[in-house]
């Protein structure tokens, strides 16, 4: 039997969640216990390597968090905004720490999930990955430094399956740029502009939103003003990033008191 850290993933079926399996059946640093999807999906009762089409990874997909939270140290959760808040409650009582990667919530569902993080370490980052936090500093810096001569717009694309918009990376930015402005985004956000909008407002700080193909996530966050524009970009080219990420965040959390974290708190930025 090992002590390194056991690790359970949620919607073990789904983008994220094979690339998480694989990820960390392939790390030194801890073990894969669980693999968690939902009641009635077809891989329930099957190991998770084979149904991914490989070798057996000795882990059977379930539908019973509490059996497979219990056992564990973390759970890396990247499903749907109301399995993540069902989640919470659970990975609380097995005070597993709680690294959750979904995003599309809502205001009301984000303080649904602050009573479990009294009793367990919560993090969640609308993107995971080391450049996109990165660039999420970058983009408060610049915002700063500008004033509203420079309009502030966030363009994203992502694959034809994603079911948020604007992404939760998007929305990630678009908090850092208001920060850096010293305003609210909710006070200053366009998003979804379509027909006579009229013109754009002065401070306003506008998402515009690509779905095509299997982009795996592109991020611009343009500053345009008359004669100039600057553009910090991130492109992933690989859902791995974001894998490693929430892997970094698994371990992190083992030393950490309950309570909510971000990226910024796991990568120290
Ligand atoms: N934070 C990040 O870095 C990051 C990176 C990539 C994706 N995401 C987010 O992660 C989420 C998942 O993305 P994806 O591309 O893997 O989607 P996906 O649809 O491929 O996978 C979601 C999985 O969750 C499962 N699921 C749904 N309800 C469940 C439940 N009640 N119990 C257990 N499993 C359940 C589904 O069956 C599916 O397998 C999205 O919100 C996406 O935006 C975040
Ligand atoms: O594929 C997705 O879905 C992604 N979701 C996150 C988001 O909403 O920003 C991160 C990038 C990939």
């Amino acid at each position: 039997m090992t002590d390194l850290p056991k690790i359970v993933v949620t919607g073990a079926s789904g983008r994220m969640g094979q690339m998480l399996c694989q990820t960390i059946s392939q790390s030194n640093a801890c073990t894969l216990v669980g693999a968690i999807e939902r009641a009635g999906h077809d891989w329930i009762g099957l190991d998770i390597g084979v149904a991914m089409g490989g070798a057996d990874m000795g882990v059977i997909v379930s539908d019973d968090a509490l059996a497979a939270f219990a056992q564990a140290q973390a759970v890396i959760d990247f499903t749907v905004p109301e399995a993540t808040i069902e989640f919470a409650a659970i990975a609380a009582q097995a005070r597993a720490v709680h690294v959750i990667g979904t995003t599309g919530f809502t205001d009301e569902q984000i303080e649904r999930l602050e009573p479990a993080s009294r009793h367990s370490v919560q993090v969640r980052a609308g993107n995971m990955s080391l450049g996109v936090n990165l660039l999420t500093k970058l983009t408060q810096m610049v915002a700063k430094a500008l004033d509203e001569d420079f309009d502030i717009e966030v363009i994203e694309a992502h694959h034809h399956h994603k079911v948020d918009a604007p992404s939760g990376t998007a929305l990630m930015l678009g908090e850092a740029a208001a920060a850096g402005r010293g305003v609210a985004l909710s006070d200053v956000r366009d998003a979804g502009r379509d027909g006579m909008t009229g013109a754009r407002k002065r401070g306003d700080i506008g998402f515009a939103v690509v779905r095509g193909g299997d982009i795996v996530g592109e991020h611009d966050v343009m500053f345009a003003a008359a004669g100039e524009r600057i553009v910090l970009r991130h492109m992933a080219t690989d859902r791995v990033i974001f894998a490693r990420g929430a892997l970094k965040a698994a371990l992190w959390g083992q030393s950490r008191g309950p309570g909510q974290y971000d990226m910024f708190d796991v990568l120290g930025l």
